[in-house]
C-alpha cells in the first residue's frame, strides 16, 4: 500500500498561510473573512516570499484597497518583516483554471524598522524573522473582547484618574509620559476591561498597529514552552514586534526569575522603540514582592493609576448601564437597594444582577426589593461566607425577640433602640457597607446616627457584661 504524503514544501505554505488566517481571522467580521480570505488559495513560499492565489483581479484590487495593513501584519506575524506577499490570479479558461503571472503588491513598510535600537543586546535576534515551527508553540490566542470599551466602562472618583490615563495612552499611545502605564486595583474593580478597553480602542483606530493583550499566567506559560521547544528567539522577536503590548496581572511574575529577565528585554525594547506598555496588578507596584528591582523601577517610570471600590454613586450608575445593556428597565428603588447592599466589587454586582434576573424569569416574577433581597439571601446561603446587612439584621432580631419592621422603624424604646444599635454595629464589623448604607437599612437614618449607635456600643461592651457576651455570641455566628 502506498501512503500518499502532501509534499514538505506544501506543508510549510499551508501552515504560513493558516497563521496569516488566525491574525486576519481575530480582526475583522465573519462576513468579510468568509468573503475575502476563505476564497484565497496558499500558492507557494519561497524563502519569504509567499504566493497566494485568488479568483480575479477584481478581487486583488479590492485586497489590496481594503486589507493591505492587515495583511501586512499578517505577514509580518507568520513570516517576519521582511516578508513578502506575491498574488496570482486564476483565470477561468473553459473548464481550465490556470494562474496568470503573479503581481507582487506593495505592502507598507512599518515605519519604525526593526532593529532600528542599536545599542540593545537583543537586536541580533529581532533581526531574525519567526520561524514557522515554533508559531504553533505560542499559542496566541489571546485577543480582546469586544466587549470591553470606554464607552462601557462606568466612569466615578473611584477610577477618574486610570480612566482617563488610559484614554490617552489609547489615544496617543507611545507618545506620553504613561509609558508604560499601572494599572493597580483590587479583585473584580475593572482593571482587565479597562486595559482591554485601550486595546479595543487603538485596534479600531489603527488597524496596522499590532495590539497585544496576554495574562502574565499566559506569557510564562509561553516562555516555558519556549525553552523547551529551543525557540526562546523566536518567542523574544514576536513579542518585540508588538506595537502595544498590554499584560495583565504582573504579579504573576513574582518570583518567576527567568520569565522576569526576558520580560525586562523585552520591555527595554519596545520601550525604547517608543512602544505602547500596558500592565495591570492586583497591588502597587511597591508592594511586588519576588520581582526584581530593576524591573520593578521600570514599572514607575510611566504613570501608576489606581481602582478603588466604588462609591455608592457609581455602583448606582454602574446597575444602571448593566440593565440598559440587558435591555430591561428595573425600578430605582431595586437599584438603590443593590447598591447599597453590595459594595465589595463590580463582578460581585454583575454576578447579583445576573442571579436578579434569572430569578424574575423564571419565577415570572416583577424585579422588585422583595426579589433582590431573596435573590441576596440565597446568595449569601450558596457561598456561605459573607454576611449581608439582611442576615444580620435576622440574627439580631431572633436573638432579643424583636420584630423586623420595629428595628427598622421610629421606636425609641429602649428593647428596641438596643437591638437597632447593636445590629449596625455588627453591620459596621462585619460587612464593607459605609455608615451611609447602614443607615438606609435602618429606615434611612442618617450616618451620624450610626456613628452614635457604635459608639453606644463600643461602651456598653466595656461597662455591661451582657452586652458584651450578646455582641460576642453574635459575631461569633457570622465568623464561624
Ligand atoms: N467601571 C466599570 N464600569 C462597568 N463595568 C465594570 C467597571 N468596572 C468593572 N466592571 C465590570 O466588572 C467585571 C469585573 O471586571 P474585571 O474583570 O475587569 O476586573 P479585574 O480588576 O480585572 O478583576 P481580577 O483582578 O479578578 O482579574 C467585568 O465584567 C467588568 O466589565
Amino acid at each position: 500500500m502506498t501512503i500518499l504524503e502532501t509534499p514538505k514544501v506544501q506543508r510549510d505554505v499551508d501552515m504560513v498561510w493558516q497563521n496569516c488566517l488566525k491574525i486576519i481571522r481575530d480582526s475583522i467580521s465573519e462576513q468579510s473573512y468568509k468573503t475575502w480570505f476563505e476564497p484565497i488559495i496558499p500558492g507557494k513560499l519561497e524563502g519569504k516570499k509567499l504566493t497566494i492565489q485568488v479568483p480575479s483581479q477584481f478581487f486583488y484590487e479590492w485586497l489590496e484597497e481594503n486589507y493591505v495593513h492587515l495583511l501586512r501584519k499578517a505577514l509580518d506575524f507568520s513570516i517576519g518583516r521582511d516578508g513578502t506577499l506575491e498574488y496570482t490570479i486564476i483565470v477561468d479558461s473553459g473548464n481550465q483554471k490556470k494562474n496568470e503571472p503573479p503581481i507582487a503588491i506593495n505592502m507598507p513598510q512599518h515605519s519604525s524598522p526593526v532593529g532600528r535600537v542599536d545599542n540593545n543586546p537583543m537586536n541580533d535576534q529581532v533581526r531574525n524573522p519567526f520561524e514557522m515551527k515554533d508559531l504553533n508553540s505560542l499559542n496566541l490566542d489571546s485577543y480582546l473582547n469586544p466587549n470591553y470599551t470606554f464607552d462601557n466602562f462606568v466612569e466615578g472618583d473611584c477610577n477618574r484618574l486610570a480612566r482617563a490615563a488610559g484614554f490617552a495612552v489609547a489615544s496617543k499611545p507611545g507618545v506620553t509620559s504613561f509609558n508604560p502605564l499601572m494599572i493597580y486595583g483590587g479583585v473584580g474593580l475593572g482593571k482587565t476591561h479597562l486595559v482591554q478597553a485601550i486595546g479595543n480602542f487603538m485596534k479600531n483606530k489603527a488597524a496596522n498597529k499590532f495590539v497585544l493583550y496576554v495574562s502574565s499566567e499566559k506569557f510564562t506559560s509561553q516562555f516555558i514552552n519556549a525553552i523547551r521547544n529551543n525557540s526562546l528567539q523566536d518567542f523574544m522577536n514576536f513579542y518585540m514586534q508588538v506595537d502595544i503590548l498590554i499584560i495583565d496581572d504582573v504579579q504573576f511574575l513574582s518570583g518567576k526569575e527567568k520569565t522576569q529577565e526576558t520580560f525586562f528585554h523585552i520591555f527595554n525594547h519596545l520601550h525604547q522603540s517608543g512602544k505602547q506598555i500596558v500592565m495591570t496588578s492586583d497591588r502597587p507596584p511597591r508592594e511586588l514582592e519576588g520581582v526584581e528591582d530593576r524591573l520593578l523601577s521600570r514599572f514607575k517610570w510611566g504613570l501608576t493609576a489606581d481602582l478603588q471600590t466604588p462609591d455608592f454613586e457609581t455602583r448606582i450608575a454602574i446597575i444602571q448601564k448593566k440593565a440598559q445593556a440587558e435591555g430591561i428597565s428595573i425600578a430605582y428603588e431595586v437599584i438603590e437597594y443593590l447598591a447599597h447592599s453590595i459594595d465589595t466589587n463590580v463582578r460581585e454586582l454583575e454576578g447579583v444582577m445576573i442571579s436578579l434576573l434569572a430569578q424574575a424569569s423564571l419565577t415570572r416574577r416583577e424585579i422588585d426589593v422583595e426579589l433582590a433581597k431573596n435573590t441576596l439571601r440565597h446568595l449569601v446561603k450558596d457561598s456561605e461566607k459573607e454576611v449581608t446587612i439582611d442576615t444580620i439584621i435576622e440574627a439580631v432580631t431572633e436573638h432579643f425577640k424583636v420584630r423586623i419592621p420595629d428595628l427598622k422603624g421610629k421606636s425609641r424604646l429602649r428593647e428596641i433602640v438596643l437591638p437597632r444599635q447593636i445590629a449596625m454595629y455588627l453591620a459596621k464589623e462585619l460587612t464593607n457597607l459605609s455608615l451611609k448604607s447602614i443607615g438606609y437599612h435602618f429606615g434611612g437614618r442618617d450616618h451620624s446616627t450610626v456613628i452614635h449607635a457604635i459608639q453606644t456600643v463600643n461602651d456598653l461592651m466595656d461597662t455591661d457584661k451582657d452586652i458584651s457576651s450578646a455582641v460576642n455570641k453574635l459575631l461569633k455566628i457570622f465568623r464561624k
